[in-house]
């Protein structure tokens, strides 16, 4: 039996952490947040998910990396489509990476590169995918976001880089397993090779 691929399954990479015949498929995937300073307190923007996977929960800005885009060219693609805001690639700061894993449904594993900004042009719009929404970084919405960003999100929106490797139970609503390194000294994302 043959198996056509679409180009998106096509291009899944096998995770670095992945070994032998074990490695798992990842679909590469990008989140960004931005930053802003205010009188109470920093925020990050966020996404009710309008439709997709995750449709209901409060996300980070971002999605699937396109064939012939790197990372950090997706990042910059994806906020403009889902917030309306340019983000200048030597802006982003390299955040890290974190591989999500849901044993019941592999073929939705995806391996995601973090971006951090505090610097963007434009008017914030809603798109048809995302209702962006400023949240206070002192009080995440934890409760109506995915089990996991509890665990890693907090590092991203302090500034440190991040290895986080997160499996889902069977239902696919609770974290199963995490193993999370935090790795100091951010560079701007530019200066690193993205996969
Ligand atoms: N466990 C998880 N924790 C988390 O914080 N974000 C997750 C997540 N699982 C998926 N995401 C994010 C990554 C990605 O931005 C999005 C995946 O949703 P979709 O498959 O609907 O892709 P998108 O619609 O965002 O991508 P594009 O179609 O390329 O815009 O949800």
């Amino acid at each position: 039996m043959s198996t056509m691929l679409s180009s998106r399954e096509a291009r899944r990479l096998t995770h670095p952490g992945g070994s032998g015949m074990l490695a798992v498929m990842m679909t590469p995937m990008c989140l960004v947040f931005l930053l802003r300073d205010t009188p109470g307190g920093q925020e990050v923007l966020l996404g009710l998910k309008q439709r997709g996977f995750g449709t209901g929960r409060i996300v980070g800005i971002g999605g699937h990396v396109e064939p012939g885009e790197t990372d950090l060219e997706a990042g910059v693609r994806e906020t403009f489509e889902e917030t309306g805001l340019r983000v200048a690639p030597a802006d982003l700061y390299d955040a890290g990476r974190v591989v999500f894993r849901f044993p019941a449904s592999p073929g939705t594993d995806m391996s995601v590169a973090l971006y951090r900004t505090t610097t963007w042009t434009g008017e914030l719009v809603a798109s048809d995918e995302l209702d962006p929404q400023w949240h206070p970084v002192a009080a995440l919405p934890t409760d109506r976001m995915w089990d996991d960003s509890r665990i890693w999100l907090p590092h991203v929106l302090r500034g440190e880089l991040i290895d986080a490797d997160i499996t889902y139970d069977r239902s696919g609503s609770l974290v199963a397993q995490v193993s999370l390194i935090v790795l100091p000294d951010p560079k701007p994302a530019r200066s690193t090779i993205s996969r």
